[in-house]
């Protein structure tokens, strides 16, 4: 069994006024990544594109170590996907939609579709297009998990949806975790979940990725620093990415390299403190922006 759930290699998308790519990345078995970016960082499209719902001017996509391009039934029965992808059944009820749509997978569960369906208050007999923007969401993210899929690709599965029921939607992705095999690719700007679920993170911008890194790092490699003084060295570095005062602060992303410079500058830490995730992204989308000035 191969350890990758994704790989993609120079993958790239051309719109008139935006470009994906080309993004290269690799998805282990096991794992969840976060997404995340500014609106129109290309999270959509990357999604989109991945699902061959937009084709790629280059590039490829692998799903479990098999070329999407062939047996695309095969790896979509082990794909669930929420983005909005039910357009053309949009006027069915969801009973309607789910006949239609178990029919695709082999592994579909109708005794966990229904289980779903109660946990999260759907009625069945409703039409998908005539429920509100968070019912529909719930209702692709039940449709996604009734086929017991192996990789799960989530773009905003808890857009428009109410605090109980994103408090549920974090409790069945843990739960569908529990699993080793299963994989999760999630597009998100709650982080929330980002903290609760994920064990990467892959920043986007501008249809590139600017930067992927283990959850956990965060807090090993993240600080803020109390420092008696600063050279133009220590400003200048390329791990110092904030400097205030009072008292005199620096943010670093590399605290055992900023720590040895300040020692090599004869500066004392006075005080350390880990930075939170929320800072952290905040810091890296503000960098990505500011380099776009
Ligand atoms: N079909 C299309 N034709 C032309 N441009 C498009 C199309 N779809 C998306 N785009 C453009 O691609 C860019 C990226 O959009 P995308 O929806 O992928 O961003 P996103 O990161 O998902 O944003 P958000 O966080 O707001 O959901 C935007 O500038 C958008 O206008």
């Amino acid at each position: 069994m191969t350890s990758s759930a994704l790989t993609l290699v120079g993958l790239s998308k051309e719109y008139k006024s935006f470009t994906l790519g080309p993004v290269d990345f690799e998805v282990q078995r096991g794992t969840v990544v976060s997404l995340i970016g500014t609106n129109g960082s290309g999270k959509s499209t990357l999604f989109h594109t991945i699902m061959g719902i937009v084709q790629p001017e280059k590039g490829t996509v692998q799903v479990f170590g098999e070329d999407y391009k062939k047996n695309e039934v095969a790896w979509k029965q082990k794909v669930g996907y929420v983005g909005e992808q039910y357009g053309t059944l949009a006027y069915l009820t969801v009973k309607e939609i789910a006949a239609f749509v178990s029919r695709w997978y082999p592994s579909w569960d109708q005794h966990k579709y229904l289980g779903l369906l109660k946990r999260y208050q759907i009625d069945e007999n409703k039409k998908f297009n005539k429920s509100s923007k968070g019912t529909r969401r719930k209702i692709e993210f039940i449709l996604a998990m009734s086929h017991s899929p192996e990789l799960l690709l989530l773009d905003e599965p808890s857009e428009g949806v109410d605090i109980v029921s994103q408090r549920k939607m974090k409790e069945d992705l843990l739960e569908y975790m529990n699993n080793e095999n299963h994989t999760i690719v999630i597009a998100t700007h709650i982080l929330d979940e980002v903290r609760q679920i994920s064990d990467y993170i892959c920043v986007l911008d501008q249809g590139k990725i600017v930067t992927a890194f283990e959850k956990d790092e965060i807090y090993e490699k993240w600080a803020r620093l109390w420092v008696s003084d600063l050279t133009d060295t220590v400003r200048n570095h390329q791990h110092t990415l904030d400097v205030t005062h009072p008292p005199l602060q620096l943010v670093t992303d590399n605290v055992e390299s900023t720590e040895a410079l300040l020692e090599q500058e004869g500066i004392q830490v006075t005080h350390r403190q880990s930075l939170s995730l929320d800072e952290v992204i905040t810091f890296i989308l503000e960098a990505a922006s500011h380099s776009k000035e």
